[in-house]
C-alpha cells in the first residue's frame, strides 16, 4: 500500500514545535533589538545592559537575552548570575525556563534576564558547533517564559556568526545596534557587521560609538584621545543612523563588577549618554511603527 508522503519535518520549516513556540512568543514582544559588534571587547554587552536599564528607567518592560555563547557576561553585569533557574513543565512534556528579574539594592526592576551562562554547567566545556548553537539560541527564544515585553534586547557575540543568523531567521528584528570604538581596527569590522545587517534586511540599523572620549575627572573637560568622529563617519558612509557617543567612564568597571548598570549607578557623563541614546532609539522605533512618540 502506498500513501501520500508527508512533508519532511525539518527544523526551520516551521513544522517543529520549538519554532512554533518562538513565533507565538514573538507576537508579545513589541520591539526586538539586536546589539552586536564587528570586533570583540568594544563594550557591546555594556551597551546592551545599559540600554536595557535605560529603557527600564523610562518605564518599559524589557527582556534581555544574552546570546553570547562564548562570553556570557550579561547576567553578571545585571547582578543575577548566581540565581537558580526554575522551569515549568507543560502537558506536552516540554519545559520552559522562568527568567529571573534583575534587582538592584533590593529594588526589583522590570528587567527579565536569560543568559546562556545560566543554562550551561560552568565546569563542563562545550564545543559550540553550528547545530548546537542553533538549538541553544532557539531554546533561549522559545523555551523561556518571556511573557509580554515592550523591548526584547539580544546581546550577540562579536563578529558575524551563527547566533545572529539563527535569531534573524527565527524572529523579525526591528533594529540592529552596532557598537564600535573609534579605532581604525574596530571600524573595519564594524563595516562588516553593518553590511550583514543590511543583507538580512533588518529595518533599522544604527551605530553607537563607545569609549569615544574621556571627561577629565578633575577639570570636567572633554579630552578627545582618539581624534574625532570615526563611528559617525562610518555610519554616514554606510547610510545608516548614528545614535551617539559614549565616553570612557572610570566607574564602568566598578559598576559592572557590582552587577549594576552605569545608568543606575550614578549621574555620570556615560549614564547621560546612554539615556539619550535609549530615548533616540525609542523615538525612532515608534516613528517607524507609527506609534506615539515619547516627548
Ligand atoms: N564606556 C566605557 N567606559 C569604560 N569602560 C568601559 C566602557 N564600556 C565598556 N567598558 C569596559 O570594557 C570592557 C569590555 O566591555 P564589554 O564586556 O561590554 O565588551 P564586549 O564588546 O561585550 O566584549 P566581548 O567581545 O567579550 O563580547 C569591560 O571591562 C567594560 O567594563
Amino acid at each position: 500500500m502506498t500513501i501520500k508522503a508527508p512533508a519532511l519535518n525539518l527544523p526551520g520549516l516551521g513544522a517543529d514545535p520549538l519554532t512554533q513556540r518562538i513565533k507565538e512568543k514573538e507576537k508579545k514582544w513589541k520591539y526586538k533589538v539586536a546589539v552586536l559588534s564587528g570586533k570583540g571587547g568594544v563594550g557591546k554587552s555594556t551597551v546592551a545592559v545599559n540600554l536595557t536599564a535605560a529603557l527600564a528607567k523610562m518605564g518599559y518592560f524589557v527582556g534581555i537575552l544574552d546570546a553570547d555563547i562564548h562570553g556570557p557576561n550579561v547576567a553578571k553585569m545585571l547582578g543575577v548570575e548566581k540565581e537558580e533557574i526554575y522551569a515549568e513543565k507543560f502537558d506536552d512534556g516540554h519545559f520552559e525556563m522562568i527568567p529571573p528579574m534583575a534587582d538592584f539594592m533590593g529594588q526589583v526592576t522590570p528587567i527579565k534576564v536569560m543568559s546562556m551562562g545560566m543554562m550551561v554547567p560552568e565546569d563542563q566545556p562545550i564545543i559550540w558547533r553550528g547545530a548546537l548553537v542553533t538549538k541553544a539560541i532557539k531554546q533561549l527564544l522559545g523555551d523561556v517564559k518571556w511573557g509580554s515585553l515592550d523591548f526584547m534586547i539580544i546581546d550577540f557575540p562579536p563578529g558575524t556568526g551563527d547566533e545572529i543568523l539563527t535569531v534573524v531567521q527565527s524572529i523579525q528584528l526591528d533594529a540592529a545596534i552596532i557598537v564600535t570604538t573609534p579605532q581604525e581596527v574596530a571600524l573595519l569590522d564594524t563595516g562588516k557587521a553593518v553590511n550583514m545587517m543590511k543583507k538580512m534586511e533588518v529595518p533599522y540599523i544604527a551605530v553607537v560609538e563607545n569609549m569615544s572620549y574621556l571627561i577629565c575627572p578633575h577639570c570636567g573637560n572633554k579630552i578627545d584621545i582618539f581624534g574625532e568622529g570615526g563611528g559617525e563617519k562610518l555610519a554616514e558612509k554606510e547610510g545608516v543612523d548614528f545614535l551617539g557617543k559614549i565616553p570612557i567612564d572610570l566607574k564602568a568597571r566598578e559598576a559592572s563588577d557590582l552587577g549594576i548598570p552605569i545608568v543606575l549607578y550614578g549621574d555620570t557623563p556615560a549614564a547621560k549618554a546612554f539615556m539619550e541614546i535609549a530615548e533616540k532609539l525609542v523615538n525612532k522605533l515608534k516613528e517607524m511603527k507609527g506609534d506615539e512618540k515619547k516627548e
